[in-house]
């Protein structure tokens, strides 16, 4: 049997994920959305095919909801949906922060709930999406929310207790990258390159160390001491990052990152 599958609350993440279900194969036929503005639902429709709805029309058509608003805003959209939502429908969230128990706690006793972690490399179809079932949640809700998943890129099983921390590394991930290619950016204008120039430099080698961290099966820590010559040029960026607490930095930074995952539960943050 065909599955509807409605993501409410269709923004950056909503959209990477339909875009990428509908290279994946899915029918935009199947697929609905949800908006809070009638021009972005318009935008959907002209771009992917999709129907737009009502919350309560998803809530009640669908059979499986993918909930892809803020977090901030998960409480007032579960206010709306939680009438219209039969105990059977699989819903899935994508927020951060937010725990199954707030969902089942709002929606209908034993409703299926999968939590779900992914990134904006979905766009690419290179996402890592992180699972975690709630209590409701069986072996087939998990394999249906990997299959919606997997059509954007990987996913990883893991306990809900480690979802903070997965929201750190992965969820924000890619933006320390574009962060550092950024920086390195502008320390390529300070060494007097042309400013696409040192983009396209510094973009090339984060491709190649990414592919080689993917592919080559060796550790960091060689890849990295295969650059690091002696008496050579690395050593001394290396110094220098040291120097300046990068390592500690990122580590704070990431911690941060989880705290404020955590912060977010109440769907308040
Ligand atoms: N951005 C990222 O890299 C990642 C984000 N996430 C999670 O994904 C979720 C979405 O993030 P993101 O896509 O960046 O945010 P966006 O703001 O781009 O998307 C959320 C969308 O939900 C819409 N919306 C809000 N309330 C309602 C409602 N009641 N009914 C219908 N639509 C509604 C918003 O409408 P409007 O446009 O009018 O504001 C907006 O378009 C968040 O929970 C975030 O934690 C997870 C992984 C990575
Ligand atoms: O910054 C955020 O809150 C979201 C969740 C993970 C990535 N972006």
């Amino acid at each position: 049997m065909t599955q509807n599958v409605a993501v409410l609350g269709t923004g950056k993440i909503g959209e990477a994920l339909l875009s990428g279900m509908i290279r994946a194969g899915w029918s935009p036929a199947n697929l609905l959305v949800t908006t809070r503005r009638p021009e972005r639902a318009e935008e959907l429709r002209t771009r992917y095919g999709v129907t737009p709805v009502s919350n309560t029309e998803a809530a009640k058509s669908a059979d499986t909801l993918i909930l892809t608003v803020k977090p901030q805003d998960m409480g007032t959209l579960l206010d709306e949906l939680a009438p219209h939502v039969p105990a059977e429908r699989l819903v899935i969230s994508g927020a951060a922060g937010i725990p199954t128990s707030f969902f089942e706690e709002r929606l209908a006793p034993n409703t299926p709930v999968v939590r779900v972690m992914t990134n904006t490399p979905a766009l690419v179809d290179e996402a890592m999406s992180v699972i975690s079932p709630g209590s409701h949640a069986t072996a087939d809700h998990l394999a249906h929310a990997e299959e919606i998943f997997g059509g954007v890129g990987k996913t990883l099983r893991v306990p809900e207790s480690q979802q903070d921390a997965c929201t750190a590394l992965s969820g924000s991930g890619p933006a320390y990258f574009y962060f550092l290619v950024e920086a390195m950016t502008d320390a390529g204008i300070l060494l007097g390159l042309p400013r696409d120039k040192a983009h396209d430099l510094i973009v090339q080698a984060a491709i190649g160390a990414a592919v080689m961290l993917r592919d080559s099966g060796e550790h960091p820590v060689k890849l990295r001491e295969n650059v690091t010559s002696p008496a050579g040029t690395t050593i001394n960026a290396i110094r220098e990052l040291e120097n300046h607490g990068v390592r500690a930095a990122l580590i704070a930074a990431l911690e941060a990152a989880r705290d404020r995952s955590r912060e977010l539960a109440t769907g308040n943050g």
